[in-house]
């Protein structure tokens, strides 16, 4: 492919060499670069990929895009100066995989909670109802029935538009993807066209990178401030900061509500471990998802249906029988009746969410058990508040590991033993391995009792130091449970 041709809508500020000449790939990556590479200088939160440029043109980079051009250059590089690396990086990957996403109708949601819920059960109704779809989501991508393994929630702009390349080569009509706040920062999403945007809810996590909730704010706003004129906008007008983010977008406003006036409203008639009974839109619905908060989940989806033209009654028929995304209120029985929840909260709201909802559809004087972790590297305030809701909601509390990364897991449980009162300490305790974690709730447990395992959801690792060990929530409760009966 031609230089030029992936060029295409990039502001240059300055250029030397020449833009006619043929490239291979873009990189953004020194260790991964090759003969008539594109390089891409990213200045990152770990180091900066400026001080590659060199590097890179030893391994065969013949352009280099940077924000600063190096002050002895070779005769034989072309060097393009942009204001910002990545944002130069999301467009000309667009360009270089010909544009996929304005030859499907793509929609973006965004949120502290919900993301994947709404993501997964919009890839599964539009599959339903006969359409091609793909997913870009935490626990997986998917092209129809393919599977692609995810790394990030929203990955980088190359793994983007080469999936959404595949997903038009497969006749897909509709992508539904998240947009992690990372991903609005760090122009992931740059270049790529979409038809709408769909906001969850915004509540506390990621601080260790926004560093304030009003940045936080900022990021999920900036997914809606740029969205086209031709495109909807659909928010959640119960949370505080759902008007917000339509301030200022040229799409076409639309909202949700379970408690005002909205343009898709819903109200839970009943909640129970089989499910939610829904009135919504004036429809009598039976939903297999459990919690209240998944009635703004399902009604995110029903209003985003709508809008892409959907029929009313098709739709509801084939959202009522749809279960949700891995790992997410995923339920089992022990055969003495204890029962075991696989949730992924992981902030303090989400945690909250789900243990009022056990709260709320719990028949009578069982207890509720919970373990739970925060992860390392990741929003060191969320961890005190996060050990507080669950003492504040639970009869008892495990802090434990998940994700330590490269922190102590006993420092993290430290500062999550923080967040415990004087009143809630009887309710805790603390057992850094998670498996003796879980092993001790299910001793704990008497029949009738709820065993809630939060924070690791579908993920099936426990990343110590950068080593990804195998972990897996669910296996290792239903081992347990074999051995409790
Ligand atoms: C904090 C964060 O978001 N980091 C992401 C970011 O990396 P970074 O800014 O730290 O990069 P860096 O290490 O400083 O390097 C800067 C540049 O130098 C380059 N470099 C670096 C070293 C070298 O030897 N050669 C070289 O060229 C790097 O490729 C990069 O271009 O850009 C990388 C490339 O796209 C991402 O892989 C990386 O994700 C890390 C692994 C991560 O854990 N991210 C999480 C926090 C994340 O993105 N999460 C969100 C939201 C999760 C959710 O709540 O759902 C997500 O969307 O997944
Ligand atoms: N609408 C909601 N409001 C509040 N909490 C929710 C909502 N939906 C899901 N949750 C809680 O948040 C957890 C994560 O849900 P989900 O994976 O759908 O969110 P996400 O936004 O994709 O998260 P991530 O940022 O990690 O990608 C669930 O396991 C549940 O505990
Ligand atoms: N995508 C989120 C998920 C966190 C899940 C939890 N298991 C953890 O590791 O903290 C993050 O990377 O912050
Ligand atoms: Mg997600």
């Amino acid at each position: 492919m031609q230089l030029q041709e992936v060029l295409y809508g990039v502001t240059i500020e300055t250029l030397v060499g020449n833009t006619n000449r043929e490239i291979n790939a873009l990189v953004f990556d020194s260790r991964l670069v090759g003969e008539h590479d594109v390089f891409f200088a990213i200045r990152g939160t770990l180091s900066d990929g400026h001080n590659y440029i060199a590097t890179t043109i030893d391994a065969g980079a013949s352009v280099i895009v940077c924000q600063s051009i190096p002050e002895k250059v070779n005769a034989l590089v072309t060097y393009i100066k942009v204001a910002e690396s990545s944002v130069a990086l999301g467009k000309m990957a667009a360009n270089f995989y010909n544009n996929p996403s304005d030859k499907l109708q793509l929609i973006g949601i965004t949120g502290t909670n919900g993301k994947t819920t709404i993501a997964t059960l919009l890839f599964k109704l539009f599959s339903k109802l006969g359409y091609k779809t793909g997913l870009i989501s935490t626990v997986q991508n998917q092209i129809n029935e393919r599977i692609v393994p995810a790394t990030h929630t929203t990955p980088n702009p190359l793994v983007l538009n080469s999936l959404l390349r595949d997903m038009v080569l497969a006749d897909c009509s509709y992508c539904f993807m998240e947009v992690s706040s990372h991903a609005v920062v760090q122009h992931r999403i740059e270049g790529l066209t979409f038809a709408g945007g769909v906001f969850s809810n915004i509540t506390h996590d990621h601080l260790d990178f926004h560093v304030t909730f009003d940045n936080y704010i900022r990021a999920k706003k900036c997914f809606f401030d740029r969205l086209p004129k031709s495109a909807f906008a659909l928010t959640n007008l119960d949370d505080k900061n759902g008007q917000v983010m339509l301030q200022n977008t040229k799409a076409s406003k639309k909202s949700y509500a379970l408690k005002q006036l909205a343009d898709f409203k819903a109200k839970v008639i009943e909640n129970s471990f089989s499910g939610l009974h829904l009135d919504i839109d004036d429809a009598d619905v039976f939903f297999k998802l459990v919690g209240s908060f998944n009635a703004y989940n399902l009604l995110a989806v029903y209003g985003t249906a709508m809008l892409l033209e959907q029929d009313q009654l098709s739709v509801l028929t084939a959202l009522s029988n749809l279960t949700g995304a891995e790992g997410r209120f995923e339920y089992i029985t022990s055969s003495k009746n204890v029962i075991g929840i696989i949730d992924y909260a992981h902030t303090p709201d989400a945690v909250q969410n789900v243990l009022s909802t056990i709260q709320d559809i719990r028949k009578g004087t069982e207890q509720v058990i919970t373990v739970i972790g925060c992860g390392g590297d990741r929003d060191k305030t969320k961890r005190p508040v996060m050990a507080q809701v669950a003492c504040d909601w639970s009869d008892k509390v495990i802090l434990t590991s998940d994700n330590p990364r490269t922190e102590n897991p006993l420092t993290i449980i430290e500062e999550m033993e923080k967040g415990v009162s004087p009143t809630n300490m009887r309710k805790a305790l603390s057992i850094s391995d998670r498996k003796e974690a879980i092993k001790t709730a299910c001793h704990l447990a008497k029949p009738g009792d709820i065993i809630l395992l939060a924070g690791k959801g579908h993920e099936k690792y426990q990343e110590v130091n950068g080593v990804r060990h195998h972990f897996d929530d669910k296996e290792i409760l239903l081992e347990q449970f074999k051995l409790i009966g």
